[in-house]
């Protein structure tokens, strides 16, 4: 897929991609890897650290995976106190990670690692603490080792407004790349 309905742009408001997240001319169109998500999985080797989506990580945002239709997954979080920037609303930072976690996890269904490398955000409503955020992330191309990624978050269910547009670059990686667990 090349691109998600999701994406349209709201009138008077750029899409999420600049020049740098937008795939260049002659990328190639993405294709999930047949068992793409197992792949990963089996690469993270039940690693559950992660401060996006680990169960170990006991202040993390603790997101919750879903599956992937059409080639866009999805997965989502709930807002708690301790996420809080402004009184009352998710801080942005926050809402980057989850951000990242999203369309990392979309790169990472080619059937490859990857590590973010750019991250664009854009922030359009607010989050309250309380909210389940809902994610979707998607791949618009790749180019060599690079995969060009976007996605949103909505409140108010999977369908509500969108409160945030991410777009980002990620950079294939061999397994060595990270650090073999227990050391
Ligand atoms: C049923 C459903 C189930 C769902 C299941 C889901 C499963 C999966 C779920 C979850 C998956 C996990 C999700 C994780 C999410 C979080 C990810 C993170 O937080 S990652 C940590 C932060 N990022 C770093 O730490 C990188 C730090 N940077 C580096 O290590 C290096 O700079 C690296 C590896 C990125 C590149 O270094 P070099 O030496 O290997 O390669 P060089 O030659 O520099 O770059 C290669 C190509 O990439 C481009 N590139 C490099 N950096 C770039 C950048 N910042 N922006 C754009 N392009 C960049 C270069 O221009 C080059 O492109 P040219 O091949 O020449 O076309």
């Amino acid at each position: 897929m090349t691109s998600s309905p999701s994406a349209a742009s709201s009138p008077g408001r750029p899409g999420p991609a600049s020049p740098r997240t937008t795939p260049p001319p002659g990328a190639a169109t993405p294709e999930l890897a047949e068992g793409g998500a197992v792949v990963a999985l089996a690469s993270l080797a039940g690693f559950e650290g992660c401060f996006g989506c680990g169960t170990d990580a006991e202040n993390g945002l603790r997101i919750r995976h879903g599956g992937v239709v059409d080639g866009v997954m999805t997965c989502e979080f709930t807002v708690r106190k301790e996420h809080q920037g402004a009184p009352g609303f998710c801080h942005g930072g926050v809402l980057a990670t989850a951000m990242d976690e999203a369309l990392g996890g979309a790169a990472w269904l080619l059937g490859n690692r990857y590590v973010t490398g750019r991250l664009e955000t854009d922030y359009l409503a607010p989050v309250p603490v309380g909210a389940d955020v809902h994610l979707r992330a998607w791949c618009t191309g790749v180019d060599g080792r690079k995969a060009f990624v976007e996605g949103e978050a909505r409140t108010g269910g999977p369908d509500g407004p969108v409160a945030v547009r991410a777009a980002g670059v990620f950079i294939e990686v061999p397994q060595e790349h990270f650090v073999p667990q227990g050391s």
